[in-house]
């Protein structure tokens, strides 16, 4: 793990930091991830898994959004821990907190960067009997490093190949809760 920052350095990323998404563009977002995930699963009493902890705001912004009954859970996997590049291993936290045999599953989290750990978590869903699993994000980081075939159902808005942060997103474990999608400074 890298040094622990100052709450100086933690203000001092955020002024610096590029503003790519207003809180406005996010919630313009949300609003259409939720009509386009009541078309497609308003019938099938899901489970929706929020991925902690980046999937936490997203998720609780996106479910008063839906209107059909549905079940909501977690789970967490970590790549990144707290870094801003991932390790080599995925690591879980907390397994599945809802059993999901033979159900409509979706996952939720903030972004689809490389793309390993929602594959990992739409295999460990599958392993535990999910009928069917799908997948959301607020977030598609745009480059060609993504997991070979790995493909995200439900996307809100997509940013450049920086390291953001803000609605969920981490910079070094802080400013989850920016209101916005902001990049840092040089990164
Ligand atoms: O597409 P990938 O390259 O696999 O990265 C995306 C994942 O990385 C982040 O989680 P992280 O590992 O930082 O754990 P956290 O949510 O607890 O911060 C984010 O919340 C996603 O789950
Ligand atoms: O750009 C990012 N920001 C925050 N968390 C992340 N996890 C993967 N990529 C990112």
């Amino acid at each position: 793990m890298t040094e622990s920052l100052s709450r100086e350095q933690l203000n001092t990323v955020m002024d610096e930091a590029d503003l790519l998404k207003s809180k406005e563009e996010v919630e313009a977002a949300l609003d259409t991830l939720a009509a386009d995930i009541t078309a497609r699963l308003a019938d099938k009493m899901p489970v929706v898994y929020s991925i902690m902890n980046g999937g936490l705001v997203v998720a609780g912004q996106l479910l008063t959004r839906l209107k059909f009954p549905l079940e909501q859970g977690y789970m967490h996997a970590t790549r990144y821990r707290g870094e801003t590049s991932a390790q080599a291993d995925l690591q879980w936290q907390a397994p599945p907190s809802v059993p999901m045999d033979g159900r409509t599953v979706l996952i939720v989290d903030d972004i689809f960067d490389e793309g390993y750990t929602l594959e990992a978590v739409v295999e460990a869903c599958k392993a535990q009997g999910a009928a069917e699993v799908l997948t959301a994000v607020l977030v598609d980081k745009q480059h060609d490093r993504k997991a070979p075939g790995m493909k995200v159902d439900f996307i809100g808005l997509e940013v450049e190949d920086r390291y953001v942060f803000g609605f969920g997103m981490d910079y070094r474990g802080y400013w989850r809760n920016a209101p916005g999608i902001y990049a840092v400074k040089g990164l």
